[in-house]
Protein backbone atom coordinates (compact mmCIF):
# COMPACT_ATOMS: atom_id res chain seq x y z
CA UNK A 1 0.00 0.00 0.00
CA UNK A 2 1.40 3.47 -1.19
CA UNK A 3 1.58 5.19 2.49
CA UNK A 4 3.66 8.19 1.66
CA UNK A 5 3.36 10.44 -1.94
CA UNK A 6 6.24 13.05 -2.69
CA UNK A 7 5.51 15.95 -4.93
CA UNK A 8 9.24 17.51 -5.62
CA UNK A 9 10.20 20.56 -7.63
CA UNK A 10 13.29 18.99 -9.36
CA UNK A 11 14.65 15.94 -10.35
CA UNK A 12 17.70 15.34 -8.26
CA UNK A 13 15.04 16.51 -4.84
CA UNK A 14 12.76 13.41 -5.91
CA UNK A 15 15.81 11.12 -5.77
CA UNK A 16 17.07 12.75 -2.46
CA UNK A 17 13.79 12.23 -0.81
CA UNK A 18 12.90 9.31 -2.01
CA UNK A 19 16.64 8.09 -1.07
CA UNK A 20 15.78 8.72 2.43
CA UNK A 21 12.55 7.31 2.18
CA UNK A 22 14.24 3.97 1.34
CA UNK A 23 17.02 4.42 4.01
CA UNK A 24 13.63 4.33 6.13
CA UNK A 25 13.13 0.76 4.77
CA UNK A 26 10.03 2.02 2.33
CA UNK A 27 10.08 0.53 -0.84
CA UNK A 28 9.98 3.78 -2.79
CA UNK A 29 9.46 4.56 -6.80
CA UNK A 30 9.84 7.59 -8.22
CA UNK A 31 7.86 8.99 -11.41
CA UNK A 32 9.76 11.40 -13.50
CA UNK A 33 6.24 13.81 -14.24
CA UNK A 34 2.92 12.92 -13.37
CA UNK A 35 1.75 9.40 -14.05
CA UNK A 36 -1.42 8.57 -15.41
CA UNK A 37 -4.10 5.89 -14.19
CA UNK A 38 -2.27 3.32 -16.43
CA UNK A 39 1.03 3.38 -14.90
CA UNK A 40 -0.90 2.41 -11.30
CA UNK A 41 0.62 -0.96 -11.61
CA UNK A 42 3.68 -0.23 -11.15
CA UNK A 43 3.28 1.18 -7.77
CA UNK A 44 1.63 -1.67 -6.37
CA UNK A 45 4.56 -2.92 -4.34
CA UNK A 46 5.82 0.35 -3.47
CA UNK A 47 5.61 2.02 0.02
CA UNK A 48 6.09 5.52 -1.23
CA UNK A 49 5.98 7.41 -4.63
CA UNK A 50 7.73 10.40 -5.53
CA UNK A 51 6.64 12.20 -8.84
CA UNK A 52 9.44 14.76 -9.79
CA UNK A 53 8.50 17.59 -11.72
CA UNK A 54 10.64 20.19 -13.26
CA UNK A 55 8.90 23.20 -11.52
CA UNK A 56 11.69 25.46 -8.86
CA UNK A 57 11.94 28.18 -11.35
CA UNK A 58 8.31 27.95 -13.15
CA UNK A 59 6.22 30.79 -12.41
CA UNK A 60 4.02 30.23 -9.84
CA UNK A 61 0.41 29.50 -11.58
CA UNK A 62 2.35 26.66 -13.37
CA UNK A 63 4.11 24.90 -10.45
CA UNK A 64 0.60 25.12 -8.54
CA UNK A 65 -1.19 23.94 -11.52
CA UNK A 66 1.43 20.94 -11.91
CA UNK A 67 1.28 19.95 -8.10
CA UNK A 68 -2.23 19.68 -7.94
CA UNK A 69 -2.00 17.33 -10.81
CA UNK A 70 0.66 15.16 -9.07
CA UNK A 71 -1.88 15.27 -5.76
CA UNK A 72 -4.42 14.15 -7.80
CA UNK A 73 -2.67 11.10 -8.80
CA UNK A 74 -1.06 10.37 -5.63
CA UNK A 75 -4.30 10.37 -3.93
CA UNK A 76 -5.49 8.25 -7.04
CA UNK A 77 -2.89 5.53 -5.50
CA UNK A 78 -4.18 5.86 -2.05
CA UNK A 79 -1.40 7.89 -0.45
CA UNK A 80 -1.97 9.09 3.09
CA UNK A 81 0.20 11.66 3.44
CA UNK A 82 1.78 14.35 1.15
CA UNK A 83 5.38 15.40 1.33
CA UNK A 84 6.01 19.00 -0.57
CA UNK A 85 9.72 18.42 -1.36
CA UNK A 86 11.44 21.90 -2.26
CA UNK A 87 15.30 22.34 -1.81
CA UNK A 88 17.18 22.33 1.35
CA UNK A 89 18.53 25.76 0.73
CA UNK A 90 14.58 27.31 0.36
CA UNK A 91 15.89 28.31 -3.90
CA UNK A 92 13.04 30.29 -4.55
CA UNK A 93 12.48 34.52 -5.16
CA UNK A 94 9.97 36.46 -3.45
CA UNK A 95 7.89 35.39 -6.79
CA UNK A 96 9.20 31.96 -5.94
CA UNK A 97 6.23 29.20 -5.79
CA UNK A 98 7.40 27.22 -2.57
CA UNK A 99 4.57 29.60 -0.81
CA UNK A 100 1.88 29.16 -3.51
CA UNK A 101 2.35 25.22 -3.84
CA UNK A 102 1.99 24.63 -0.05
CA UNK A 103 -0.99 27.09 -0.24
CA UNK A 104 -2.57 25.07 -2.59
CA UNK A 105 -1.97 21.58 -1.41
CA UNK A 106 -3.23 22.54 1.93
CA UNK A 107 -6.46 23.81 0.33
CA UNK A 108 -6.69 20.45 -1.51
CA UNK A 109 -5.85 18.48 1.35
CA UNK A 110 -8.20 20.72 3.50
CA UNK A 111 -5.37 21.10 6.16
CA UNK A 112 -5.04 24.31 7.88
CA UNK A 113 -1.27 23.89 8.87
CA UNK A 114 1.59 22.29 7.61
CA UNK A 115 5.39 22.19 8.95
CA UNK A 116 8.38 23.95 7.04
CA UNK A 117 11.09 21.91 7.42
CA UNK A 118 14.48 22.49 5.22
CA UNK A 119 16.66 21.27 7.69
CA UNK A 120 18.59 18.58 6.48
CA UNK A 121 21.39 17.75 9.13
CA UNK A 122 23.11 15.12 6.73
CA UNK A 123 24.52 17.82 4.07
CA UNK A 124 25.00 20.11 6.57
CA UNK A 125 21.33 22.94 6.14
CA UNK A 126 20.04 23.27 9.74
CA UNK A 127 17.53 25.60 10.93
CA UNK A 128 18.00 27.33 14.03
CA UNK A 129 15.65 30.51 15.43
CA UNK A 130 14.04 30.22 12.05
CA UNK A 131 17.33 31.50 10.24
CA UNK A 132 18.81 28.88 7.88
CA UNK A 133 22.81 27.76 7.91
CA UNK A 134 24.47 25.92 5.27
CA UNK A 135 27.74 24.33 7.16
CA UNK A 136 28.48 26.96 9.80
CA UNK A 137 27.58 29.70 7.53
CA UNK A 138 24.20 31.65 7.15
CA UNK A 139 22.06 30.76 4.03
CA UNK A 140 22.63 34.39 2.35
CA UNK A 141 26.71 33.98 3.00
CA UNK A 142 26.84 30.93 1.11
CA UNK A 143 27.62 30.46 -2.14
CA UNK A 144 23.99 30.35 -2.82
CA UNK A 145 23.94 34.19 -2.28
CA UNK A 146 25.46 34.06 -6.05
CA UNK A 147 23.14 31.42 -7.34
CA UNK A 148 22.20 32.79 -10.79
CA UNK A 149 18.24 31.84 -10.93
CA UNK A 150 17.44 31.90 -7.19
CA UNK A 151 20.15 34.09 -5.50
CA UNK A 152 19.46 33.92 -2.01
CA UNK A 153 20.09 36.97 -0.06
CA UNK A 154 18.37 36.21 3.09
CA UNK A 155 18.26 33.28 5.52
CA UNK A 156 15.14 33.93 7.67
CA UNK A 157 12.70 31.56 6.32
CA UNK A 158 9.57 33.47 7.70
CA UNK A 159 10.98 36.05 6.03
CA UNK A 160 11.57 34.24 2.69
CA UNK A 161 8.18 32.79 2.99
CA UNK A 162 6.49 35.51 3.95
CA UNK A 163 5.94 37.11 0.19
CA UNK A 164 5.23 34.11 -0.93
CA UNK A 165 2.49 33.06 0.68
CA UNK A 166 -1.01 33.65 1.43
CA UNK A 167 -1.32 32.31 4.74
CA UNK A 168 0.02 33.27 8.03
CA UNK A 169 3.86 32.26 8.71
CA UNK A 170 4.67 31.02 11.98
CA UNK A 171 7.93 29.72 13.78
CA UNK A 172 8.77 26.98 16.59
CA UNK A 173 12.19 27.72 17.98
CA UNK A 174 14.25 24.37 19.20
CA UNK A 175 13.82 24.75 22.62
CA UNK A 176 9.94 23.68 22.47
CA UNK A 177 11.19 20.87 20.65
CA UNK A 178 13.93 19.55 22.30
CA UNK A 179 10.75 19.53 25.21
CA UNK A 180 9.46 16.32 22.89
CA UNK A 181 7.00 15.65 20.60
CA UNK A 182 3.83 16.10 22.73
CA UNK A 183 5.29 19.52 23.57
CA UNK A 184 5.41 20.42 19.67
CA UNK A 185 2.37 18.64 19.12
CA UNK A 186 0.49 21.03 21.92
CA UNK A 187 2.57 24.12 20.34
CA UNK A 188 1.18 23.09 16.55
CA UNK A 189 -2.35 22.75 18.40
CA UNK A 190 -2.15 25.85 19.57
CA UNK A 191 -1.05 28.19 16.37
CA UNK A 192 -3.79 26.07 14.50
CA UNK A 193 -6.98 28.61 13.92
CA UNK A 194 -10.25 27.89 11.84
CA UNK A 195 -10.17 29.54 8.54
CA UNK A 196 -6.86 30.99 8.95
CA UNK A 197 -4.15 28.84 7.72
CA UNK A 198 -1.04 28.62 8.90
CA UNK A 199 2.95 27.36 7.90
CA UNK A 200 4.80 26.75 10.93
CA UNK A 201 8.58 27.30 10.15
CA UNK A 202 10.25 24.34 12.68
CA UNK A 203 13.69 24.73 14.23
CA UNK A 204 16.00 21.74 13.76
CA UNK A 205 19.52 21.10 13.96
CA UNK A 206 19.98 17.25 14.12
CA UNK A 207 18.35 14.47 13.15
CA UNK A 208 16.75 13.61 16.87
CA UNK A 209 15.40 16.82 16.34
CA UNK A 210 13.66 15.68 12.77
CA UNK A 211 12.56 12.74 14.72
CA UNK A 212 10.66 14.74 16.92
CA UNK A 213 8.90 16.84 14.27
CA UNK A 214 8.30 13.13 12.33
CA UNK A 215 6.67 11.61 15.74
CA UNK A 216 4.70 15.24 16.26
CA UNK A 217 3.24 15.52 12.81
CA UNK A 218 2.48 11.47 12.03
CA UNK A 219 -1.08 12.78 11.56
CA UNK A 220 -0.64 15.55 9.01
CA UNK A 221 -2.02 15.03 5.48
CA UNK A 222 1.17 17.95 4.31
CA UNK A 223 4.72 18.20 5.52
CA UNK A 224 6.80 20.86 3.27
CA UNK A 225 10.41 20.43 3.68
CA UNK A 226 13.74 19.89 2.24
CA UNK A 227 14.18 15.85 2.29
CA UNK A 228 15.72 15.39 5.99
CA UNK A 229 12.62 15.31 7.56
CA UNK A 230 12.35 11.68 5.80
CA UNK A 231 14.94 10.71 8.11
CA UNK A 232 12.80 11.50 11.17
CA UNK A 233 10.87 8.21 10.65
CA UNK A 234 12.23 5.30 12.65
CA UNK A 235 15.12 3.48 11.98
CA UNK A 236 14.79 0.62 9.47
CA UNK A 237 16.96 -1.96 7.18
CA UNK A 238 17.56 0.29 4.18
CA UNK A 239 14.78 -1.05 1.11
CA UNK A 240 17.11 -1.04 -2.15
CA UNK A 241 18.54 -4.67 -1.96
CA UNK A 242 15.85 -5.27 -5.24
CA UNK A 243 17.91 -2.55 -7.75
CA UNK A 244 19.09 -4.51 -10.74
CA UNK A 245 22.59 -2.92 -11.38
CA UNK A 246 23.22 -2.57 -15.48
CA UNK A 247 26.24 -3.76 -17.35
CA UNK A 248 27.62 -1.31 -20.24
CA UNK A 249 29.95 2.13 -20.23
CA UNK A 250 30.22 4.09 -17.26
CA UNK A 251 29.30 8.05 -17.83
CA UNK A 252 29.21 11.25 -16.03
CA UNK A 253 27.79 14.12 -17.50
CA UNK A 254 27.57 17.52 -14.98
CA UNK A 255 26.28 20.79 -16.14
CA UNK A 256 25.50 21.74 -12.70
CA UNK A 257 28.02 24.92 -12.21
CA UNK A 258 27.70 24.35 -8.29
CA UNK A 259 30.43 24.82 -5.98
CA UNK A 260 30.79 21.50 -4.92
CA UNK A 261 30.32 20.38 -8.31
CA UNK A 262 33.16 22.37 -9.67
CA UNK A 263 35.36 20.92 -6.70
CA UNK A 264 34.12 17.62 -7.58
CA UNK A 265 35.10 17.54 -11.44
CA UNK A 266 38.63 18.98 -10.50
CA UNK A 267 39.09 15.94 -8.33
CA UNK A 268 38.36 13.29 -10.91
CA UNK A 269 40.17 15.22 -13.31
CA UNK A 270 43.17 15.23 -11.40
CA UNK A 271 42.87 11.72 -10.49
CA UNK A 272 42.96 11.13 -14.27
CA UNK A 273 39.08 10.45 -15.06
CA UNK A 274 38.82 11.32 -18.76
CA UNK A 275 37.41 14.63 -19.16
CA UNK A 276 36.15 16.99 -21.93
CA UNK A 277 34.45 20.20 -20.98
CA UNK A 278 32.25 21.74 -23.24
CA UNK A 279 33.43 25.00 -25.40
CA UNK A 280 30.37 26.95 -25.97
CA UNK A 281 31.51 29.00 -28.74
CA UNK A 282 31.87 25.29 -30.52
CA UNK A 283 28.51 24.76 -29.43
CA UNK A 284 27.16 28.07 -30.46
CA UNK A 285 28.83 26.96 -33.99
CA UNK A 286 27.30 24.04 -34.70
CA UNK A 287 25.65 22.08 -31.77
CA UNK A 288 25.52 18.92 -33.77
CA UNK A 289 28.97 18.62 -35.33
CA UNK A 290 30.82 19.88 -31.41
CA UNK A 291 28.84 16.81 -30.15
CA UNK A 292 29.36 14.03 -32.77
CA UNK A 293 32.97 14.96 -32.46
CA UNK A 294 33.17 14.52 -28.34
CA UNK A 295 31.18 10.84 -29.35
CA UNK A 296 33.94 10.06 -31.59
CA UNK A 297 36.37 11.01 -28.22
CA UNK A 298 33.96 9.27 -25.64
CA UNK A 299 33.45 5.43 -27.77
CA UNK A 300 37.61 5.22 -28.75
CA UNK A 301 37.92 5.66 -25.34
CA UNK A 302 35.79 2.69 -24.54
CA UNK A 303 37.08 0.70 -26.90
CA UNK A 304 40.39 0.79 -24.75
CA UNK A 305 38.90 1.12 -22.03
CA UNK A 306 35.26 -0.71 -21.48
CA UNK A 307 34.85 0.13 -17.30
CA UNK A 308 36.26 3.53 -16.99
CA UNK A 309 33.73 6.40 -16.77
CA UNK A 310 34.28 9.42 -19.16
CA UNK A 311 33.53 13.12 -17.67
CA UNK A 312 31.83 15.79 -20.06
CA UNK A 313 31.41 18.83 -17.56
CA UNK A 314 30.40 22.02 -18.43
CA UNK A 315 32.33 24.25 -15.61
CA UNK A 316 35.74 24.53 -14.82
CA UNK A 317 35.72 27.54 -12.82
CA UNK A 318 33.63 30.80 -12.09
CA UNK A 319 34.58 32.85 -14.94
CA UNK A 320 32.57 29.99 -17.12
CA UNK A 321 29.74 31.29 -15.92
CA UNK A 322 30.28 34.78 -16.02
CA UNK A 323 30.79 34.81 -19.42
CA UNK A 324 28.16 37.16 -21.95
CA UNK A 325 26.14 36.00 -23.84
CA UNK A 326 26.49 37.91 -27.27
CA UNK A 327 23.71 40.10 -28.66
CA UNK A 328 20.98 37.40 -30.24
CA UNK A 329 23.01 34.57 -29.32
CA UNK A 330 21.65 31.65 -27.71
CA UNK A 331 22.29 31.43 -24.12
CA UNK A 332 25.42 29.14 -22.76
CA UNK A 333 23.18 27.62 -20.11
CA UNK A 334 20.59 26.35 -23.34
CA UNK A 335 23.66 25.18 -25.14
CA UNK A 336 24.67 22.99 -22.50
CA UNK A 337 21.29 21.74 -21.34
CA UNK A 338 20.89 20.37 -24.93
CA UNK A 339 24.50 19.19 -25.74
CA UNK A 340 24.62 16.93 -22.87
CA UNK A 341 20.40 15.50 -23.34
CA UNK A 342 21.98 15.17 -27.16
CA UNK A 343 25.14 13.02 -25.41
CA UNK A 344 23.29 11.41 -23.36
CA UNK A 345 21.10 10.30 -26.40
CA UNK A 346 23.89 9.44 -28.08
CA UNK A 347 25.94 7.73 -25.94
CA UNK A 348 23.55 5.57 -24.90
CA UNK A 349 23.02 4.44 -27.87
CA UNK A 350 26.48 3.59 -28.04
CA UNK A 351 26.83 1.11 -24.95
CA UNK A 352 26.58 3.65 -21.78
CA UNK A 353 24.14 2.16 -18.96
CA UNK A 354 25.44 3.66 -15.77
CA UNK A 355 25.73 7.03 -15.48
CA UNK A 356 26.10 9.54 -12.92
CA UNK A 357 24.67 13.24 -13.71
CA UNK A 358 25.05 16.36 -11.78
CA UNK A 359 22.61 18.87 -11.06
CA UNK A 360 19.01 19.10 -10.92
CA UNK A 361 17.76 20.87 -14.51
CA UNK A 362 20.66 19.05 -16.40
CA UNK A 363 19.33 15.58 -14.68
CA UNK A 364 16.20 17.07 -15.60
CA UNK A 365 16.98 17.36 -19.66
CA UNK A 366 18.96 13.74 -19.47
CA UNK A 367 16.31 12.01 -18.14
CA UNK A 368 13.63 13.17 -20.32
CA UNK A 369 16.20 12.67 -23.46
CA UNK A 370 16.56 9.03 -22.40
CA UNK A 371 12.80 8.65 -22.23
CA UNK A 372 13.07 6.92 -18.71
CA UNK A 373 9.65 7.75 -16.90
CA UNK A 374 10.18 5.65 -13.32
CA UNK A 375 12.89 5.00 -11.37
CA UNK A 376 13.49 2.63 -8.15
CA UNK A 377 15.56 3.22 -5.67
CA UNK A 378 19.06 1.47 -4.85
CA UNK A 379 21.62 2.15 -2.41
CA UNK A 380 23.29 5.59 -1.99
CA UNK A 381 26.39 7.19 -2.83
CA UNK A 382 26.09 10.25 -0.12
CA UNK A 383 23.65 11.75 1.80
CA UNK A 384 20.72 12.99 -0.47
CA UNK A 385 22.65 11.16 -3.36
CA UNK A 386 21.41 7.08 -4.42
CA UNK A 387 21.99 5.17 -7.48
CA UNK A 388 18.42 4.70 -8.93
CA UNK A 389 17.40 2.08 -12.06
CA UNK A 390 15.13 2.98 -14.67
CA UNK A 391 13.85 1.45 -17.92
CA UNK A 392 13.09 3.63 -21.03
CA UNK A 393 10.56 3.28 -23.63
CA UNK A 394 12.96 1.69 -25.89
CA UNK A 395 13.36 -0.71 -23.63
CA UNK A 396 17.11 -0.37 -22.43
CA UNK A 397 17.68 -0.53 -18.82
CA UNK A 398 20.02 2.15 -17.08
CA UNK A 399 21.50 3.28 -13.67
CA UNK A 400 21.13 7.06 -12.69
CA UNK A 401 22.59 8.87 -9.89
CA UNK A 402 20.92 12.51 -10.59
CA UNK A 403 23.57 14.65 -7.43
CA UNK A 404 22.31 17.93 -6.46
CA UNK A 405 24.86 20.27 -7.62
CA UNK A 406 25.92 20.99 -3.50
CA UNK A 407 25.54 17.40 -2.47
CA UNK A 408 28.26 14.81 -2.25
CA UNK A 409 32.11 14.64 -1.22
CA UNK A 410 34.98 15.75 -3.11
CA UNK A 411 35.73 12.72 -4.56
CA UNK A 412 32.09 11.18 -5.61
CA UNK A 413 32.40 11.01 -9.41
CA UNK A 414 35.87 8.75 -8.55
CA UNK A 415 34.23 6.71 -5.96
CA UNK A 416 30.75 7.01 -6.03
CA UNK A 417 30.85 3.82 -8.62
CA UNK A 418 31.41 1.25 -5.79
CA UNK A 419 27.94 1.31 -4.54
CA UNK A 420 26.85 -0.05 -7.53
CA UNK A 421 29.17 -3.40 -6.18
N1 LIG B 1 29.05 27.87 -18.91
C1 LIG B 1 27.77 28.06 -18.56
N2 LIG B 1 27.19 29.26 -18.72
C2 LIG B 1 25.89 29.44 -18.37
N3 LIG B 1 25.10 28.48 -17.87
C3 LIG B 1 25.63 27.28 -17.71
C4 LIG B 1 26.98 27.00 -18.02
N4 LIG B 1 27.21 25.71 -17.72
C5 LIG B 1 26.08 25.22 -17.24
N5 LIG B 1 25.12 26.14 -17.24
C6 LIG B 1 23.72 25.97 -16.81
O1 LIG B 1 23.65 26.05 -15.41
C7 LIG B 1 22.54 25.29 -14.99
C8 LIG B 1 22.99 24.44 -13.83
O2 LIG B 1 21.83 24.00 -13.23
P1 LIG B 1 21.67 22.58 -12.60
O3 LIG B 1 20.36 22.59 -11.89
O4 LIG B 1 21.90 21.51 -13.60
O5 LIG B 1 22.86 22.54 -11.57
P2 LIG B 1 22.94 23.20 -10.13
O6 LIG B 1 22.14 24.46 -10.08
O7 LIG B 1 24.37 23.25 -9.80
O8 LIG B 1 22.34 22.02 -9.27
P3 LIG B 1 21.04 21.88 -8.34
O9 LIG B 1 19.88 22.51 -9.04
O10 LIG B 1 20.92 20.42 -8.25
O11 LIG B 1 21.41 22.54 -7.07
C9 LIG B 1 22.06 24.44 -16.14
O12 LIG B 1 20.88 24.96 -16.67
C10 LIG B 1 23.22 24.56 -17.14
O13 LIG B 1 22.78 24.46 -18.46
O1 LIG C 1 17.17 19.54 -1.08
C1 LIG C 1 18.18 19.65 -1.76
O2 LIG C 1 19.12 20.40 -1.45
C2 LIG C 1 18.27 18.90 -3.06
O3 LIG C 1 17.49 17.76 -3.04
C3 LIG C 1 17.81 19.79 -4.15
O4 LIG C 1 16.61 19.99 -4.29
C4 LIG C 1 18.81 20.48 -5.00
O5 LIG C 1 18.34 20.61 -6.32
Amino acid sequence: MVTWGGIADDFTGATDLAGNWVARGLRTVVTLGVPDAADRAAFAAADAVVVALKSRTAPAGTAVGESLAALEALRGLGVEHVYQKYCSTFDSTATGNIGPVADALMAALGTELAVVVPSFPATGRTVYRGHLFVGDRLLSDSSMRHHPLTPMTRSDLPGLLGPQTAHRVAAIPLPVLRAGADRLRDELDRLRRPNDPVLVVVDAVDEEDLAVIARATAAHPLVTGGSGLALGLPPAAPAHEAMPVEQGHPLILAGSASTATRAQIAHARQAGTPARKLDIDDLRADLGAAVARLVDEVTAHWVEATDAPFLIHAVENAEDIRRETPQGARPAGELVEEALAECARRLTAAGARRLIVAGGETSGSVVQALGVRRLELGPPLAPGVSWAHGVAGDGRAYNLALKSGNFGATDILTEGWRALG
